[in-house]
């Protein structure tokens, strides 16, 4: 049976958007708790699961926390909107998922409590 496995994230980071007119304050550097959903998709296996959430956990500690939890978005995005944050997350985690026998379904990251960008694989 195929099925999604999802897991909830956190991390914690500052950045500033360029100051163009149209991002207003937020061309002051500031911070935000993003909250970051991954899901996989795959067949249920032998042991009862699709996998172990704990490789889930793994992969995005890697990918994700490693790279970004208090640090500074303005020295890894050239723009660091929510929408170009999510779009680097989701190649990220689809290349380091390469190979296994589940593959990734959607992203959602929140940036704050009311604004998120979702990416779903095709
Ligand atoms: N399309 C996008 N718009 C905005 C982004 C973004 O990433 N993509 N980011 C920001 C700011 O970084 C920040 O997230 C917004 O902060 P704030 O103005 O406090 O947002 P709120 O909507 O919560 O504030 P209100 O005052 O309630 O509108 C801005 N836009
Ligand atoms: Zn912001």
């Amino acid at each position: 049976m195929i099925m999604v496995l999802g897991r909830h994230f956190e991390f914690e980071a500052a950045h500033f958007l360029p100051d163009v007119g149209t991002f207003g304050r937020c061309s002051r550097m500031h911070g935000h708790r993003y909250e970051l959903t991954v899901e996989i998709e795959g067949p249920v296996n032998s042991d009862g699961w699709i996998c172990d959430f704990k490789e889930l956990k793994g992969v995005v500690q890697e990918q994700v926390l490693d790279r970004y939890d208090h640090s500074n978005l303005n020295d890894h995005f050239e723009v660091s909107t929510v929408e170009n944050i999510a779009s680097q997350i989701f190649s990220a985690l689809t290349h380091a998922l390469d190979g296994k026998p589940y593959w990734l379904k959607k992203i959602k990251l929140y940036e704050t409590r009311n604004c998120y960008a979702e990416i779903t694989a095709n």
